[in-house]
């Protein structure tokens, strides 16, 4: 008999609940969270057989614990359940940052730090809570694993073995890296669709825009919709690396701009079809071949 415990049961815990069960990781799931509102749809759905708002009580028969909640308040959770884990648990989370969700993970845990295994699935949604969870969510899709030296080799294996046999596929990376690479392709993505629709909402005919928007815009947009609380926790979490996406960014688009103003053909051209070719291109097989350069220690099953 295996028991979860999810601290945070919204879209990532609940689809992780739904998948972890469906694949017979899991017997039985406690929810734990503080909206007691959410947490018993969370048993209405059948994601989890039971809920609590105490961490103690979620934790203290755990065998896999999951923190599911937004990064910046992930220190405190792990701090809150470090006393009530049993020896043998494991502790995982499932936030889109690395380097200070670990550093969070060693500060809360402290000698239990050694029970913990990172993992962040790529996969999720604009529409945040338990509602919108799906047992299919991470079929097919990455878990990045990162791994250091201080952590237990055989609970980072057990995470990542019970990802792949949930349906994912483990990529292996430092903290460092995957910070760098998610700011550029997920963390900047979120600030410029934050900031493009935050400034049309301003504006004088801002309804009669939103409202004549065509797909274009709602494609560009729809993770405007995210939840503002998690994505204001990535920002601050990950702030070198996302500040240094936006510069290179602005930069792309003052050139942009010059050419624009400049009439230069040309070079808007270029821009666009060396675009256009890796859009339709590069990105989708990516997901089919390799993330980039690592330790060479990329699974895909
Ligand atoms: N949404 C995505 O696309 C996505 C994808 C991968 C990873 N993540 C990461 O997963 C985590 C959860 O995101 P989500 O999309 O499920 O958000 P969500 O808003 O759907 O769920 C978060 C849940 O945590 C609860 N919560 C917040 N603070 C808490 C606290 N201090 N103690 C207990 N419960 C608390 C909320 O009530 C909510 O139920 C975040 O760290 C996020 O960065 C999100
Ligand atoms: O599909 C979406 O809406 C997402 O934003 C998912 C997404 C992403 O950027 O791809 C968001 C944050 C994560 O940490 C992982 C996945």
């Amino acid at each position: 008999m295996t028991k979860m415990a999810v601290i945070g049961f919204g879209l990532i815990g609940g689809s992780m609940a739904l998948s972890w069960k469906q694949a017979r990781l899991v017997d039985e799931v406690i929810a734990c969270g503080h909206r007691e509102e959410s947490l018993k749809l969370a048993k209405e759905m059948g994601a989890a057989d039971s809920w609590t708002t105490s961490i103690p009580e979620a934790v203290k028969d755990a065998d896999i614990v999951v923190v599911a909640v937004p990064v910046q308040a992930m220190e405190k959770v792990f701090s809150d359940l470090a006393d009530y884990l049993k020896p043998d648990a494991v502790v995982t989370d499932v936030g889109s940052t690395r380097m200070t969700v670990i550093e969070a993970a060693r500060k809360g845990l402290k000698e239990k730090f050694c029970q913990y295994a990172p993992g962040h699935p790529i996969a999720g949604g604009e529409l945040p809570g338990v509602a919108y969870a799906t047992k299919d969510l991470f079929n097919d899709k990455w878990v990045i694993s990162t791994p250091t030296d201080e952590m237990d080799p055989e609970k980072v294996k057990f995470i990542e073995d019970a990802w792949t046999k949930a349906g994912a596929k483990i990529k292996v990376m430092s903290p460092e890296l995957h910070d760098a690479i998610f700011a550029s392709v997920s963390h900047l993505p979120h600030v410029l669709a934050y900031a493009l629709v935050d400034m049309i909402s301003k504006e004088k005919y801002a309804k009669e825009k939103l409202g004549m928007a065509g797909a274009g815009f709602r494609d560009f947009t729809r993770i405007a919709a995210s939840s503002p609380a998690m994505w204001r926790d990535i920002c601050l979490s990950n702030r070198t690396a996302i500040s240094k996406e936006l510069k290179r960014y602005r930069q792309g688009l003052e050139e942009l701009q010059e050419a624009i103003e400049n009439s230069d053909a040309q070079k808007l051209e270029a821009c666009f079809e060396n675009a256009m070719k890796n859009r339709r291109g590069l990105v989708f097989s990516a997901s089919k071949q390799d993330l980039g350069k690592d330790d060479g220690r990329s699974k895909s099953h």
